[in-house]
């Protein structure tokens, strides 16, 4: 059946708009600045869900956006900008980046109080210790659902992605929970037959709807992060939801809901730190 999110989102967005009041009655800065390297359709349409949840709750928004060719230097300016601005609680730098740039020694300039999306390798290093205090948007959005969806203790659970914002650190997150896990990925063999031994998928490849019902199987729970756009510009998944829907115990769908929550775990994200 599918898997409705409207509960737990309503959770996150109700805890946000109290941190929001508190943040505002200490005057404390919780403006967002997010950086977007190019247009890609995936970063732009977070980008709007973004602005959207951040008027909902009183956040501002400052976007600066940069050509493809843009040099390292140029971008770590910025971010130096926005590490001095006391007005700027947060700094999201949208991933992946073009091939030409540095991506490690970027992500190194976010100080680590702004980093909201756990790009910086101090943070990294605590989501791998088990000492995190800050996790990157979308890891949690899906471990939240899938908390919400079963108690991972003993549980099977394969992850179809390996990137530093999903499937490595919530490997590490669900290790904490006591899952079992495997990561897989676009050279891993078989993966419907794979899948199929599995309590809990979670998909992340952003390749237009490749899962179908040979993927699955009765009691198990699928979490898509993909996200994809058809030719007729139509928002997707991984997953073609259609197909599966009856056939597992849970799934997500796309758009409605890893990424609705995403946003509003990426401006939670800003308080989290102090
Ligand atoms: N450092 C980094 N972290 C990310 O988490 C990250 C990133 N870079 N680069 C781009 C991708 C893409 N992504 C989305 C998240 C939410 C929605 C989203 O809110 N979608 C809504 C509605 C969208 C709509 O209907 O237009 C939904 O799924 O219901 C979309 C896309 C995060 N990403």
């Amino acid at each position: 059946m599918k898997y409705d999110i409207s509960p737990l989102r309503d959770k996150v967005k109700c805890v946000l708009k109290d941190k929001v009041e508190r943040a505002r009655e200490r005057q404390m800065g919780y403006k967002l600045l997010i950086l977007r390297v190019g247009d890609n359709k995936a970063d732009i349409s977070y980008e709007n869900s973004i602005k959207k949840s951040a008027e909902g709750v009183g956040i501002e928004v400052e976007v600066s956006t940069f050509a493809e060719l843009v040099t390292e230097s140029e971008i770590i300016a910025e971010i130096k900008r926005g590490n001095l601005d006391d007005k700027i609680g947060g700094i999201l730098l949208f991933h992946p980046l073009p091939k030409h740039l540095d991506a490690d020694s970027i992500d190194s300039a976010i100080d680590s109080d702004k980093d909201i999306d756990c790009l910086s390798p101090s943070n990294q290093w605590k989501v791998f210790t088990s000492n995190g205090s800050i996790y990157p948007a979308t890891a949690k959005s899906a471990l939240l659902i899938a908390k919400d969806m079963m108690d991972l203790k003993g549980k099977r659970v394969l992850i179809i992605n390996r990137s530093m914002v999903i499937g490595k650190p919530l490997a590490m997150m669900m290790l904490d929970e006591n899952a079992t896990v495997t990561i897989g990925h676009s050279k891993t063999e078989s993966i419907p037959e794979l899948a199929k031994g599995f309590d809990l998928v979670v998909y992340g490849t952003g390749q237009c709807q490749w899962v179908d019902e040979s993927f699955v199987s009765k009691d198990q729970c699928i979490i898509d992060c993909g996200i994809a756009f058809t030719e007729e510009g139509k928002m997707v998944g991984d997953v073609n939801f259609d197909r599966v829907v009856d056939e597992v115990n849970y799934v997500t769908s796309v758009p409605g809901g890893v990424g609705s929550l995403t946003n509003l775990l990426l401006l939670d994200n800003m308080f989290q730190h102090k």
